[in-house]
Parts: structure tokens; C-alpha cells; sequence
């Protein structure tokens, strides 16, 4: 078999032969073989018609916070972003920037409302899922992937299928070198038993998983963020690079060198939600000379502009001034002689009035006046088929690594199993061994299915990676739920296959081959409910301590109503027998087990004055167990489990994508009305939604038939 390495260099031979004379590969821009490569396998072409020509008028966003009031975090911004640019957006911590570029790319918060307009083309579209791509702040990645298989799952996830493989590698290499990724290209991401990349690697690579589509729209929140000065310089480049290529980048910017500064083509700064100045990055400077704020010689002008604006710098004053009593020195600078605040205010009344800001609202009218290409979903060209079985793939490759995914698990419950099987080792058919039996099963199916749970962190990991890549349009729901049921499956039938064995054995429970596959079949099944269910709750709950805590709870409740620790019928009728008892998969575990055991042994305390007791009765009389109904039928309920809490998972994720944000559009449109009085106020539902169901009703085109 040949090294991935091998196969690599294979990959650059052949990238080094197809390279037209005299043009090399293009570090840190879009390479022209991946261009071309792209042009020639999709039949799509990059710019020209496809272009992404973004306009926002009069933008504002307000959140509601917990005590109910309502704060503006965006007022009234006004800019365009056009193809071929790279638009910075600065500004102080909490200025806007992140909240600026969520409003315009579809993914504002729950809490927040938007009103304005945003026109792509000169038309209202949804962003979200696909049509532009954006690279979050966080890194989500699978930690047991090396970059070269990240990258490489990511193409075959969304390239399309008639693609050859060997074309798509040719791709994944040339993005990878375009991000520089070459030498650590076959080390692991890293998770937190694996040692991996750098911090600025991962950016890099959540970067180049978002150009490997090359999409005509690209957000990036701080990707410079977490960088040194070089791997800063490096990434901006790119993104400049990537825009010189007819695309259009936007992306917030934290603290620039001046190197970096200079790559920008235009300048959003903004201060307290409000613009500070729009415009050519390389007219900043005079705008804030014009404005009375002169950037000092031997300062870096980014670093002027937001001292300038960085209201915190006059708490950090009165603070040193008041504690340490410092005293400043007075000098030219007219940042001494005044506040921040009042700095901020003369910038942005200077703005208001200057020439920039009207040419840049001439600019948005012009631009919103032409109906360019409705630009539809840039997400995912695979088929349904293939984007479910690179999941499966890549699902089982995590779980196979991840230590603490299922193998931790598997050892735990072999520990904990030869325990039980040392407890109630050889159990027999005495009268003890009758409660022994139900005890037995009643910690099998109650607490060995329960430390099911431990895999919920690994769960919640790719539920994150999962959000990221469904929020970019890389593959839909179904195919998600799919994956994750089919990988999953081997490890989950090796857990109970041999714990169930070794427990079966060692305890002796009723002998012959079908009770032992009935023993083992159940475990598999309530070993399977939980992870489902743990599921469904990531859907609800994503922060992982309260989805364990609320996964036990629930499962707490469901043993107590499984008719262990009260007989089925002395439970109390109202809730906890109807409907809890039937909701909970312990019960119908109990109900099978008990069955699967008792049924047809004769219990003997092999005394002549005590009387054989048969299975059926002590089912009947002691466990209350109905005896009529098959053990069949109550394995077939908790199969039947399974497939429910995977169909409320799908649903849970449907209801936040589509109905939750009509909702909100609802009762933003209210609030906004309520609030301003004018019904003409636009609350741009395109805006408020990561809904695939509004693209279809903003822009025309139809929803992806792979984001089912
Ligand atoms: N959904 C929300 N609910 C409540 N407050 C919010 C919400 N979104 C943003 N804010 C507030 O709005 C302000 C701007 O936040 P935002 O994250 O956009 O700033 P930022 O400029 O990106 O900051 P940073 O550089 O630190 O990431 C902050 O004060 C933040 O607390």
C-alpha cells in the first residue's frame, strides 16, 4: 500500500508537470492550476457574472438582553463590498465587527433584530448555507484528522461526484500549499490526548476549508487573530490574493502590524456600532487628519485609528490616574486633551459630513440599482450518497481514534461487567437468586446503559463541527443523522457484544443461544437509546455540562418508573405509569429481560417443605411483568426509540433553522414597528434567518437538494 506521503508528492509531480511554462504555483494566493483546475472540473466559472456585490443600507441591529431591555449594537451602518476588494472591518473589542458580519452573512444570534437592507446584486438573499462562505473565530475541527485528511474529506464532501478523485486531490494539495500548510500537512489536528498543530495552523486550516470551494463571497471574523506578526502577514495576503481573484472578502481585523494594514483595500471602522469611517483604507489617514486627529510620526496608523476610538482607554486613565497616581504628560497629541468619548463623537460627526460617507451612499444606491446573477447556494456540489457515505467515513476514522470516544468506554464497561459477573457469579435457581436476577438485569440496563453518557463530550465536539459545516452549506441534516447511526454502529455492537458476553457467562443466566442473543440485542438496543437521546438533548442543550446533567436526569427518572424500584402496578397511575413508565426504554428492557431470564426456569431452595416456584409465576406475581406480550415486541419498542430520538434530533435542528427564525422575523417586524413608529422600517427577514426555505423566497432559486 502507498504512504500518504508517497501519494502526496505523487500529487505535486503531477501539479509540478501540469503547470503552464512559466507560471509556478502561487503562495499565498489562489494558484493558477487550482483555478484552472476548478474552471475545468465544475464547468463553473469564477468571476465575470458570478460576482458577489454586497450593499447594506442603514443597518441597525438590537439585542434584546436578559432584564428584557434592548441595547443597538449596530446603528445605522451604510457600506458595499465588491468583488475584486478586501474590506477590513476595525474596530475596539465589542465595537460591532463580529455582530457586522453575522448581520450580513444571515447568522445574527437568536436575541438579535436586524432592520435595514441588504442586498446582494442588488437583490435580498439569504447568506447562510453556502451562498457565502465564512470562517468563524473558533476553530471547530475533528482533533484525530491530520490536515491533509481534513482538507481532503472536505473536498470529496462538496466537490461533485463526477470530479475524478485524482482531480480533487490535485485540489486539496494546491489548497494546502496555498495556506502554507505543507509542513505540517500530515500532522494531526490535536485534541486533548493528542499533541497537534499550532494555534495558527488550525486558522490556516479553517481558512483553507472555506477557499477550497473558492467561493465568490467570503466572511472571516479576526482570522489574523492568535497569529504572529509573519503568519498574520501570510494570511492576509491570501485573503488579498483571494480577492484579486474577482471574489469579494470581508473580514474583521483585530490589532494589524502596519504591513498588514497596507494589504487592506478598504477600511470599515467602526466604534460603539457606530461607522468611525468607510472608505479606501489608504484615505483613513487623511480623514482623521481632517478630523483633528493627525496620526503622531513613528506610530502605526491602525493603531492610531483605534486609539482614537477605543473608549476604554479613558477608564484605564481615570483608573491609573486615580490609584497610582500617575500623572500624564501633555504634549501635542489632542488625544490628551480631550476624552476618548468625545473623540469618538467628533470622528463620527466628521464622518457624517465628509465626503466619504456620501460617496459611499452614492456608491450603495448606484450598486443596489443593478440586478446582477442570483447567486444560489455555493454550498455543497456532491450527491446526498456521497456526502453520507464521506461522513460514515470520516465518523468511524474519529471514533477509531478518538480514545475517549468509544475505547475508554469499552474498557469501562468490560471492567464494570466482570464485576457484575464476579457479584453475581454463577447466580443459580435458588429463591435468592430470584431478586439476584432482577437485580442483575436491573443494573445492566440501568446503570451500564447509563454510562452511555460518558461519550457526550466526543458528541457535542462534532456537533460543532457539524453547525460550522451546515451553516456553510457543506452537507444537510439527513445525511448528518445518517453518518453518525451507521459509524457509530461497530463500535456500539463490539461494547455490548463482549460486555454482554462476558456478563451473560459469568453470571449464568438462563441458558441457551437465542436468550443470550436476546441478552445481547437489548443491550445493544439501550446502549443505542441513550446515545440517541444524548443526541436529541445536544439539539436542545449544546453546552455539554448541561447536556449531561439533563441526559441524567432523564435517564434518572426513566429507571425509576422502569419497575424496579416499584412494582409496574404500584406505581402511581398519573404520570409516572402513564404515560412516563412507557416512555422510558428501561421499562421495556426490564419487561424483556425478565422474560428472557425467568421464563420456563423453576426456582428450588432443594428443601422438601419449600415448593418449586416456576419463572412464569414469579414474572406474573412478583415482577407484575405481563407475560402475554412477547420479549420480541418490547426489543422491537426500544429499536423503535432509536429511530424516534433520531427524528426528534432532525426535527429539533429543522425547528432552529426554519421555524425559530420565522418567528423571530415575526416578532422582530413588531418590535421594529412598535419602536419606530414607521411602518416602512424594512426588517430584512434574509437578515434574521439561516433559514434554506426564506433563500428560496429571497432570491428565487431553489433550495440545494443536498441540504435536506
Ligand atoms: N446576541 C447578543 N446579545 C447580547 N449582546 C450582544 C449580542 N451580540 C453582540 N452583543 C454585544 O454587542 C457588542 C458588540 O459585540 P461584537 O461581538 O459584535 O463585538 P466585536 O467588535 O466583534 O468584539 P470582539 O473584537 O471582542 O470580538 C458587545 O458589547 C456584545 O456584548
Amino acid at each position: 500500500m502507498r504512504s500518504s506521503a508517497s501519494a502526496a508528492s505523487e500529487v505535486m509531480m503531477e501539479i509540478e508537470a501540469s503547470k503552464p511554462q512559466g507560471q509556478g504555483l502561487v503562495v499565498g494566493g489562489l494558484s493558477p492550476l487550482s483555478e484552472t483546475l476548478w474552471k475545468e472540473k465544475t464547468n463553473t466559472e469564477l468571476v465575470g457574472d458570478v460576482s458577489a456585490r454586497l450593499t447594506w443600507k442603514d443597518l441597525t441591529v438590537m439585542v434584546t438582553l436578559n432584564n428584557g431591555d434592548t441595547q443597538n449594537v449596530l446603528e445605522a451602518l451604510t457600506g458595499y463590498a465588491e468583488p475584486g476588494s478586501f474590506t477590513a472591518l476595525m474596530g475596539p473589542s465589542g465595537s460591532g465587527k463580529s455582530t457586522l458580519l453575522d448581520a450580513l452573512s444571515g447568522r445574527l444570534a437568536a436575541n438579535a433584530f436586524l432592520s435595514g437592507t441588504i442586498l446582494l446584486n442588488g437583490r435580498r438573499a439569504n447568506l447562510s448555507f453556502g451562498t457565502a462562505a465564512y470562517v468563524t473565530q473558533d476553530d471547530t475541527l475533528i482533533g484525530t484528522l491530520t490536515v491533509r485528511e481534513t482538507i481532503s474529506y472536505s473536498a470529496q464532501l462538496r466537490l461533485p461526484d463526477r470530479m475524478p478523485w485524482s482531480e480533487k486531490r490535485a485540489l486539496v494539495e494546491s489548497t494546502i500549499i496555498e495556506m502554507g500548510l505543507q509542513d505540517c500537512a500530515d500532522t494531526v489536528i490535536g485534541n486533548w490526548h493528542l499533541r497537534g498543530i499550532s494555534g495558527g495552523e488550525k486558522r490556516r486550516v479553517s481558512i483553507a476549508l472555506e477557499i477550497l470551494m473558492r467561493p465568490r463571497l467570503l466572511f472571516l471574523d479576526e482570522p489574523t487573530s492568535g497569529l504572529d506578526s509573519a503568519s498574520a502577514f501570510f494570511v492576509t495576503q491570501t485573503l488579498r490574493s483571494l480577492s484579486r481573484d474577482g471574489r469579494t472578502v470581508i473580514a474583521s481585523i483585530h490589532q494589524p502590524s502596519s504591513e498588514v494594514f497596507e494589504l487592506f483595500d478598504r477600511l470599515y471602522l467602526l466604534s460603539g456600532g457606530k461607522t468611525v469611517y468607510f472608505g479606501q483604507a489608504s484615505e483613513a489617514y487623511e480623514f482623521f487628519a481632517q478630523a483633528g486627529f493627525p496620526c503622531p510620526s513613528l506610530r502605526n496608523p491602525s493603531d492610531h485609528f483605534l486609539r482614537c476610538i477605543n473608549s476604554d482607554f479613558d477608564k484605564v486613565k481615570a483608573t491609573l490616574k486615580g490609584s497610582m497616581k500617575i500623572r500624564f504628560e501633555t504634549n501635542d497629541d489632542p488625544l490628551e486633551k480631550i476624552t476618548t468619548a468625545e473623540a469618538i463623537r467628533t470622528l463620527v460627526d466628521s464622518y457624517r459630513t465628509s465626503q466619504y460617507c456620501y460617496s459611499a451612499k452614492e456608491k450603495v444606491e448606484e450598486m443596489s440599482k443593478i440586478k446582477g446573477t442570483v447567486l444560489d447556494s455555493g454550498g455543497s456540489q456532491a450527491s446526498f450518497l456521497m456526502q453520507a457515505f464521506t461522513l460514515t467515513k470520516r465518523s468511524f476514522v474519529n471514533m477509531s481514534r478518538d480514545f475517549g470516544y468509544y475505547w475508554l468506554r469499552l474498557v469501562i464497561y468490560i471492567v464494570v461487567t466482570i464485576c457484575i459477573g464476579t457479584i453475581y457469579l454463577n447466580v443459580g435457581t435458588s429463591y435468592s437468586s430470584i431478586l439476584a436476577r432482577g437485580a442483575c438485569a436491573s443494573f445492566v440496563f440501568g446503570f451500564v446503559t447509563f454510562m452511555s453518557i460518558g461519550g457526550f463530550p466526543s458528541f457535542v465536539e462534532d456537533m460543532k463541527v457539524f453547525q460550522r459545516e451546515r451553516m456553510n452549506g457543506h452537507y444537510g441534516v439527513t445525511s448528518f443523522v445518517i453518518s453518525n447511526t451507521l459509524s457509530a454502529m461497530p463500535f456500539l455492537i463490539l461494547i455490548t457484544f463482549i460486555s454482554g458476553t462476558v456478563c451473560y457467562f459469568m453470571v449464568r443466566l438462563h441458558p441457551g443461544f437465542s436468550h443470550y442473543v436476546f441478552f445481547v440485542l437489548c443491550l445493544y438496543a439501550s446502549v443505542t437509546v441513550v446515545e440517541s437521546l444524548m443526541m436529541a438533548i445536544a439539539s436542545i442543550v449544546p453546552n455539554f455540562l448541561m447536556g449531561i446533567i439533563t441526559g441524567a436526569g432523564i435517564q434518572g427518572i426513566f429507571m425509576l418508573v422502569s419497575g424496579y424500584f416499584r412494582l409496574p402496578n404500584d406505581i402511581p397511575k398519573p404520570v409516572w405509569r402513564y404515560p412516563m413508565s412507557y416512555i422510558s426504554f428501561h421499562f421495556w428492557a426490564l419487561q424483556g429481560q425478565y422474560q428472557n431470564d425467568l421464563k420456563g426456569l423453576v426456582f428450588d431452595n432443594q428443601t422438601p417443605d419449600m415448593p418449586k416456584i416456576s419463572g412464569e409465576y414469579i414474572l406474573e406475581y412478583v415482577f407484575q411483568i405481563d407475560v402475554n406480550r412477547s420479549k420480541w415486541i418490547d426489543l422491537s419498542v426500544i429499536f423503535s426509540m432509536i429511530i424516534i430520538y433520531r427524528i426528534i434530533f432532525f426535527i429539533m435542528i429543522k425547528i432552529n433553522e426554519d421555524v425559530t427564525p420565522w418567528v423571530r422575523g415575526y416578532l422582530a417586524r413588531r418590535r421594529m414597528q412598535q419602536k419606530s413608529g414607521n411602518q416602512n422600517t424594512t426588517v430584512a427577514p434574509y437578515g434574521l434567518t439561516q433559514s434554506p426555505s426564506l433563500r428560496t423566497y429571497v432570491t428565487g432559486g431553489g433550495t440545494s437538494k443536498n441540504n435536506r
